[in-house]
């Protein structure tokens, strides 16, 4: 089975503003974002969707409408693909954060929650229960889960399929509306990346 994984389109929103679980509206299109989306779906040779699963926030869901506009798809909504929640750093600028905390989440990446939102471990089983989901799944081998989501999502996806560490996957480019592809073979031993950032 295939797991088609996009990240939203841009948001409304400052690069330099800390944003995970803030609900910020998308700064494009949603239909036309969708129809660009389609198009390298398509030249990628993803099967069209049935039904789409999106995070609940609005730049995920907007882009999701939009692709079950142009499929005539269902959409369902899965709380579990939500951004991390950045807590009370939501909304700072990032060069406004106390840097002894910006220091102290880095050095202890996992367990760190000085921001009150979600340490990454928790972020971790969240997300992984989504994953899960897939794991042990019988449906047919050909069947393909689309869903739309953010970038700490795919990379904490990326890093629990493949078995990489987060700290790696971080770093990996994402473009804004990027599409993921992971394969698991039937009997295979795990998750295989077909495409990255396309
Ligand atoms: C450990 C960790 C550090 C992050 N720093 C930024 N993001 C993530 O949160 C922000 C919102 O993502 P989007 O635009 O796709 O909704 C981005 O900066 C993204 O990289 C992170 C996520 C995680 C798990």
């Amino acid at each position: 089975m295939d797991l088609v994984l996009i990240r939203h389109p841009p948001p409304a929103i400052d690069a330099s503003i800390c944003y995970g679980r803030t609900d910020v509206p998308l700064a494009v299109d949603a239909d036309e974002s969708a129809s660009a989306i389609a198009g390298r779906l398509a030249a990628l040779g993803v099967p069209s969707p049935q039904q789409l699963t999106t995070s609940p926030l609005q730049r995920c869901a907007h882009l999701a409408g939009g692709l079950a506009r142009h499929f005539d798809c269902l959409v369902g909504v899965d709380a579990r693909l939500q951004e991390i929640d950045f807590g009370a750093w939501e909304g700072q600028r990032w060069d406004a954060i106390d840097r002894a905390a910006l220091d102290a989440w880095a050095a202890d990446l996992r367990h760190a929650r000085m921001h009150g939102g979600e340490s990454v471990e928790q972020f971790e089983a969240r997300v992984g229960g989504w994953l899960e989901l897939w794991r042990a799944t019988t449906t047919a081998p050909t069947s393909h889960v689309h869903a739309v989501t953010h970038a700490g999502v795919m990379r904490m996806i990326a890093s629990l399929a493949l078995g990489k560490p987060l700290e790696e996957t971080l770093k990996w480019p994402l473009e804004m509306g990027a599409v993921v592809w992971l394969r698991r073979d039937p009997g295979g031993q795990g998750w295989r990346l077909l495409h990255w950032n396309v």
